[in-house]
């Protein structure tokens, strides 16, 4: 039967690996199977199997062993080919030997045969294994030239450093990869192109290789550098650099010089907007200003720059009276707002948000003061107008603002049920969110997030400042977004810049960089609802480049937030939602998902999810329960 063909096969395996060497000596740790008893049914030490008996994985990492690694005696056996997904032996002492059969354990997803002294080429049968996702090659002595393994359409991680490979660097598909290192190689010529998405660390000590991400260029007229002191015909690396030097210092004072002029200019037209203000001034509205508990002094507020959004007409009004979008809200004052108790909720990067409880009103609002915005008075309406239109039950709207060059305020309803922030990380919640409702938030918001970015295509207007702070439980707990289009500075690692974005605006649909910007941060909440960990925003290191790392050390465990673990949630599910988590966040905007693309994939594992869930009988509930 199949187990005694496996145990046979694994039988000659090992005999082999621990073959003893007389380079090394000594044959290493012991045998750790025990050659009386069945590999799966007495669970050897290093085989896993599933519950049918198919061999799934061998491990045996860091035995020393120094004998053969012989492929053929695996992948040979079809009872093994057929089933073995994962093959690791790092950190042994091993040779290589029929490597090119690997081939034929066409299963294999995870391949990791690195710190031994494999050697020769890379068998171009590595080429075949389609299933493949990560392969760990490194710290062998491999030469020659590298089969091009672009054709391994889903390969996560390719990992070749300290090796002896020379020739070009052959294409990959680089969107796919999160892992890529050929580092203290031999390779030479250009690095293909997307190849850039790595850091120089991933090419580095590969004396020859030249292009983007590294600093040497592939320019033919660029010399060796032995002949930087002939003086021969084109420029040597020297000149060059200090050419670049008079261009960087020419472009700083071009800049320092451009930014002058603007301050100038603004300061002018600062002074006769205030004149303008001062003789709009109604001392009706404001009569004295003096005691502003939320500090709105000096903000001149003037009639003419109350305005809200209407549910029917999306028009601006003068009065006197503060109109919201709800009916029974009409009739507040705006000094009464003004003056009423107002408590400071947090005081953030783009401004704070008070709490402030309305008497006239009988009702709590949300204020939040946008600090240092210098979008101009009538975009800025121009944007609240085009935000007012479009409307989502999962989007928090705005039920008015207020806009002039010094202050830009929004008043929400306030909603006493908190933010997802607060749900996954406030010590003070008795429950925690369980791996269907986290789903479920992130499949509402995918969605919401793909009706918002559709909607507001031709304007270009992104959410902007995405995190889990600004998801907010209404009343019946469901996660709504706040705060949708209010800035216009994004906190992309990316670095798309507010100049870069400007210069890119105009149209372009979900290809834009802004909404490209909401990706990366809607894979932020991801992460946070995987992880169960704050992000750091504003730390050296931030909760993405935390993932990439550890799940670059191993695949992923220990990255999912405990509790989910605990609850036994799906990993298989979890790992999906970490791999869309981990394409939003790429650092390249342009390789991140659309989020129509997104929401799909998100809704699929969320039905996936819901079916289990019925199978095994337990109610299918989207929402969670109220927290006290
Ligand atoms: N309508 C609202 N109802 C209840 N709480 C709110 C409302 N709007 C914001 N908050 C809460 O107020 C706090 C401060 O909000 P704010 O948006 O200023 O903080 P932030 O998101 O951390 O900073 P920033 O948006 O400036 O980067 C957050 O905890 C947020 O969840």
């Amino acid at each position: 039967d199949d187990e005694e063909e496996i145990k046979t096969a694994l039988t000659s395996f090992i005999t082999k690996l621990t073959e003893s060497s007389s380079t090394t000596g000594g044959n290493g740790a012991a045998l750790p199977w025990n050659l009386t008893s069945k590999p799966c049914e007495d669970h050897w030490e290093g085989v896993t199997c599933d519950y049918r008996g198919a061999l799934k994985n061998i491990t045996l990492d860091g035995y020393e062993f120094s004998g053969i690694l012989n492929a053929g005696l695996l992948c040979d056996v079809q009872s093994i080919s057929k089933s073995l997904t994962v093959l690791s032996l790092k950190n042994n002492n091993l040779q290589g030997e029929s490597l090119e059969k690997i081939g034929n354990c066409k299963q294999l997803t995870r391949l990791f045969i690195r710190g031994n002294r494999l050697s020769g080429d890379l068998p171009v049968a590595f080429t075949g294994l389609n299933n493949l996702k990560r392969l760990d090659i490194s710290e062998n002595n491999f030469s020659g030239i590298l089969p091009d393994l672009s054709g391994i359409s889903g390969l996560n991680e390719f990992s070749a450093q300290e090796n002896f490979f020379s020739g070009n660097i052959p294409s990959f598909d680089f969107f796919n990869l999160f892992i890529f290192n050929v580092s203290n190689n031999n390779f030479s010529g250009l690095i293909p192109s997307g190849g850039d998405r790595f850091p120089a660390s991933s090419y580095s000590n590969n004396p020859l290789l030249c292009g983007r991400p590294l600093q040497n260029s592939c320019a033919p007229s660029l010399p060796d550098s032995t002949d930087d002191s002939k003086g021969g015909k084109g420029p040597s690396r020297n000149d060059i650099l200090m050419f670049s030097g008079y261009v960087l210092i020419g472009l700083t004072v071009v800049i320092v010089l451009g930014l002058w002029i603007c301050r100038k200019q603004k300061k002018e037209e600062d002074q006769i907007e205030s004149v303008a203000k001062m003789a709009a001034f109604d001392d009706s509205i404001i009569s004295k200003p003096s005691y502003t508990p939320m500090n709105f002094k000096n903000s001149g507020f003037s009639k003419s720059e109350v305005s809200y959004i209407t549910g029917e007409e999306n028009t601006e009004v003068s009065s006197s009276v503060l109109a919201l979008s709800s009916p029974e809200v009409n009739g507040i004052r705006f000094e009464n707002l003004l003056k009423a108790p107002a408590e400071l909720l947090g005081r953030g990067k783009h401004g704070s948000v008070y709490k402030v409880f309305c008497e006239d009103l009988g009702m709590t609002l949300a204020v939040k003061r946008i600090k240092d915005w210098t979008m101009p008075s009538n975009d800025f309406k121009q944007r609240m107008r085009s935000l007012g239109m479009v409307k989502h039950p999962n989007v928090l709207p705005a039920i008015a603002f207020y806009s002039s060059r010094q202050e830009k305020l929004l008043v929400y309803e306030y909603q006493h049920n908190g933010s997802l922030f607060r749900l996954l990380h406030g010590s003070e919640m008795g429950k925690t969110l369980d791996w269907s409702s986290r789903l479920s938030v992130a499949a509402t918001m995918a969605n919401t997030l793909s009706f918002m970015h559709q909607e507001l295509r031709e304007s270009a207007i992104s959410h902007g400042n995405l995190k889990s702070s600004n998801i907010l439980l209404n009343k019946n707990m469901e996660p709504c977004l706040s705060e949708y289009g209010l800035m216009l500075d994004s906190q992309d690692p990316s670095l798309v810049s507010n100049i870069q974005l400007l210069q890119q605006g105009g149209g372009g649909g979900e290809n834009h960089p802004v909404f490209k910007a909401d990706i990366y941060q809607f894979g932020v909440i991801l992460l946070e609802l995987l992880t169960g960990k704050q992000t750091q925003s504003n730390g050296n290191i931030d909760l993405a480049n935390w993932v990439v790392s550890v799940v670059k050390e191993e695949w992923t465990v220990e990255v999912f937030d405990r509790t989910l673990i605990q609850e036994g949630a799906s990993e298989e599910r979890m790992v999906n939602l970490l791999q869309i988590a981990i394409k939003c966040v790429n650092r390249s905007p342009e390789a991140r998902p659309g989020i129509a693309q997104i929401a799909l994939m998100i809704n699929t594992l969320k039905e996936e999810e819901d079916r289990s869930m019925e199978v095994s009988g337990m109610t299918s509930s989207a929402s969670f329960s109220q927290v006290s």
